[in-house]
């Protein structure tokens, strides 16, 4: 059925130059659709009209009940190394990508997520439910709020049809938009049909749409792959520097374009300790926090492996070429974190790279203070000198004297500090109190939690909660698996 009252227009640009990664696939049609979440800011951002998204037409578009006229939806076709082993034939499983917004230069994608079985949904039901979609929702939009380059939600609307899960659960679709849901392991596929034509074309579509100046370049392959290490050397900085822990980073997991894709298992840390996991199923602690950085080397390898015919065509050579792009990874990687380290230090220039900011890891290894709430008592000390709010966090008084005073003899920067350091960031255990209760049906608590972490840096009377620890995560964490 296609939208009468609605003039909006969906691109096709992957559809038409990838038609060997594009299903034409229509969304599992939702008996009983029901608006639960609208992100009206963003919907404005793309020349949506809320109220119209609002309506019966609006949310038969945002559930997939309903497409525009002219629009191809697709299940994405991509493989992926997941949890280390490959698997060749990924893709799309309960997903569908509507349609491109947005002219050259700024098309973003319109994605479904929950949207019914596709081709490639191997032995899963297609489906996603209200917790896991409204999780996506609410910490996309923390990450988007913190600044740190991430997929958007548009809206979750609830389909009205019970998903068998370890109970029943109501199931929902979560409207997604992203710069675009080419991931590695969409080259990893295009590699692997050893169809000359289909990479270069992958390439040039990524190049146009992502990193348009690497077309300019003497070699556009190899500056698309330095392009992609350089965003997810930064992409990944940022969340080290925020404790963002992502849970699933396989390879299908990874964009091209440098954004946070795919919010699963994902979580904050509090207590500061790089061996945490949160995901029930990464026994092993693969995708732990300390271990994100060297994970996205390894899946930047495999993006490496998969462009090398594009490269040269001498494979000895086009290995070189592309080790050598790889080596710009720890690189860059290291200078943007120890670049935001010094500003959430409220040190910049030559002050940033005094040994007092290294020093500060150990100390938190050794005494693992909850990480959002110490940089903010480190702002309460630069601001007001009082030493207090971050000697209340260690244990180790003696050692964190002596950095204080090394450190606040720098000369630290308050108001760099504030505008660094959250004061809010989606934590576990209100993330998990909204999502029951949103299952329950009170979207209340679901709308203060959104409220409070999209304004991450403010201090707003009537929501210190959200500011606070969990009262009993001292050392502790969260088990989680979303689904
Ligand atoms: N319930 C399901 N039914 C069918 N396929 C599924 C289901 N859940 C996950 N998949 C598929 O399994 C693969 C890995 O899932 P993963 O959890 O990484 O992705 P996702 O959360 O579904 O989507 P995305 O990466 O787009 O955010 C993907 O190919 C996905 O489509
Ligand atoms: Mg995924």
């Amino acid at each position: 059925m296609s939208i009468s009252t609605s003039s909006l227009e969906l691109g096709t640009t992957f559809a038409t130059e990838l038609p060997e990664l594009a299903l034409p696939w229509r969304a599992e049609e939702a008996p009983e659709p029901r608006l639960l979440v609208l992100n009206q800011p963003l919907a404005v951002e793309l020349g949506l009209d809320p109220a119209w998204l609002r309506s019966d037409d609006g949310v038969r578009l945002l559930v997939g009940n309903a497409v525009p006229a002219g629009a191809t939806p697709v299940a994405q076709a991509y493989a992926g190394h997941q949890f280390g082993g490959y698997s060749p034939r990924l893709g799309d499983g309960r997903a569908l990508l509507l349609g491109e917004l947005g002219g050259p230069g700024q098309r973003r994608d319109l994605h479904l997520k929950g949207s019914g079985r596709t081709p490639f949904a191997r032995g899963g039901d297609g489906r996603a439910v209200v917790g896991p979609m409204l999780r996506e929702y609410v910490v996309s939009e923390a990450m988007h709020a913190l600044g740190i380059p991430t997929t958007r939600s548009l809206a979750v609307v609830a389909t009205g049809r019970r998903v068998q899960r370890e109970v029943p659960m109501p199931g929902a679709v979560l409207a997604r938009v992203a710069a675009s849901h080419l991931r590695v392991g969409s080259f990893q596929l295009a590699r692997s049909t050893d169809d000359a034509d289909l990479l270069r074309r992958l390439a040039d579509h990524a190049i146009a749409r992502h990193h348009p100046a690497a077309a300019d370049a003497a070699n556009p392959a190899l500056a698309l792959f330095e392009a992609v290490v350089a965003a997810q050397a930064s992409l990944v900085a940022r969340w080290m520097l925020v404790g963002f822990v992502h849970g699933v980073m396989n390879t299908d997991n990874v964009t091209i374009s440098g954004e946070t894709i795919d919010y699963g298992p994902c979580a904050f840390l509090e207590s500061f300790d790089p061996t945490t996991t949160f995901s029930s199923i990464d026994a092993q602690g693969r995708y732990a926090y300390g271990n994100q950085p060297v994970v996205m080397e390894w899946n930047l390898a495999r993006l490496g492996e998969a462009l090398l015919p594009l490269v040269h065509d001498d494979e000895a050579e086009a290995v070189t070429l592309v080790t050598d792009a790889l080596g710009g990874f720890r690189r860059q990687y290291s200078a943007a974190w120890s670049a935001g380290l010094g500003a959430k230090l409220g040190l910049t220039g030559a002050a940033s790279e005094e040994p007092v900011v290294d020093d500060l890891l150990r100390l938190l290894q050794e005494n693992h203070p909850d990480l959002t709430s110490f940089f903010r008592a480190l702002t309460t000390a630069a601001g007001t000198g009082d030493r207090e709010p971050a000697r209340s966090l260690v244990v180790d008084l003696a050692g964190i004297d002596a950095w204080l005073d090394r450190w606040l003899a720098l000369g630290p920067d308050a108001d760099l500090m504030r505008r660094t350091n959250p004061v809010v960031v989606p934590r576990n255990h209100l993330v998990e109190e909204a999502l029951d209760a949103a299952t329950a049906g009170d979207l209340e608590p679901f709308g203060r939690l959104v409220e409070a972490v999209t304004h991450p840096f403010e201090e707003r009377p009537g929501l210190e909660r959200y500011a606070e620890p969990a009262p009993d995560s001292f050392g502790g964490y969260t088990t989680y698996c979303g689904t």
